[in-house]
Parts: structure tokens; C-alpha cells; sequence
């Protein structure tokens, strides 16, 4: 049974927003790897995985392509709180604020 202190042991800092954690991971989401499976696993995983893989790539993509990004009144990323609320997609506690400008 995963519960969220079962998940917390399997990552180091793992309330801590890291994303360079996966860099050089061989932590991967294709539902071998069971501290991570967005698309579950095993003969009922998402058979519709690669869809949102391309979509969300592509929209990334544009968003930083042409938009800057900034955290809302000058708060510095690393006192951003990433406190999870409860939920099935697993949102954030306090919503991140952040302020997009046409990039130059
Ligand atoms: C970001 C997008 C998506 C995420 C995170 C996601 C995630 C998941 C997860 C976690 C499951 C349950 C797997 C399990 O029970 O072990 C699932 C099942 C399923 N997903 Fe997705 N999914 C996404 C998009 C899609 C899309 C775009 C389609 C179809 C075009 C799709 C079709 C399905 C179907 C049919 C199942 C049921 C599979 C079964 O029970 O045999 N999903 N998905």
C-alpha cells in the first residue's frame, strides 16, 4: 500500500521542488519504477500515455519559448513552499504565483 510516508522515504528531500533529481535518473515513468507512475502500471496502465507526453512537451515548449517567467512578488524559488493538499492529481497546498511577461 503507498501511502505518503512510504513515499517519502523513497525520495531524498522529497518535499523539496528538485527537478534536476531526474537528470541522470534511472528512475523513469514507463511503471517499472514504483516511486514514480503517473500512468500506473503493470496490464492496467494508461494505454493513452504517449498522447500527454507529446501534447505537454509541446505546450512547455511555447510557454518557454515565448514567455518569461517570474515568481510573484519577488519571492526567490528556493522559498517556495511545495506542500502537497490531498487530492487524486496531487495539488499543491499553496497555488505558486508566478508572472508571465512577453519574452524579449
Ligand atoms: C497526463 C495525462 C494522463 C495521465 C497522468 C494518465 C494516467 C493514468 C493512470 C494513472 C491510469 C490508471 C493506471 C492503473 O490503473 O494502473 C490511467 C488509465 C487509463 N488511461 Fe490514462 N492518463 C493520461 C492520459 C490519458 C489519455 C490521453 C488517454 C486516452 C486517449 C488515457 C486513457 C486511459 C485509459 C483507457 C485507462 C484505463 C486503462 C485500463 O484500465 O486498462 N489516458 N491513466
Amino acid at each position: 500500500m503507498f501511502t505518503f510516508q512510504y513515499i517519502l522515504k523513497l525520495w531524498r528531500d522529497a518535499e523539496e521542488f528538485k527537478p534536476e533529481r531526474f537528470l541522470d535518473s534511472p528512475v523513469d515513468f514507463k511503471g517499472q519504477h514504483f516511486q514514480f507512475i503517473p500512468f500506473g502500471s503493470g496490464r492496467r496502465s494508461c494505454p493513452g500515455s504517449a498522447f500527454p507526453l507529446i501534447t505537454a512537451e509541446l505546450a512547455l515548449v511555447n510557454l518557454i519559448c515565448y514567455f518569461d517567467f517570474a515568481l510573484a512578488g519577488g519571492a526567490r524559488p528556493e522559498d517556495l513552499d511545495m506542500t502537497e493538499a490531498p487530492g487524486i492529481v496531487t495539488p499543491r497546498k499553496i497555488p505558486l504565483l508566478v508572472v508571465a511577461s512577453l519574452a524579449s
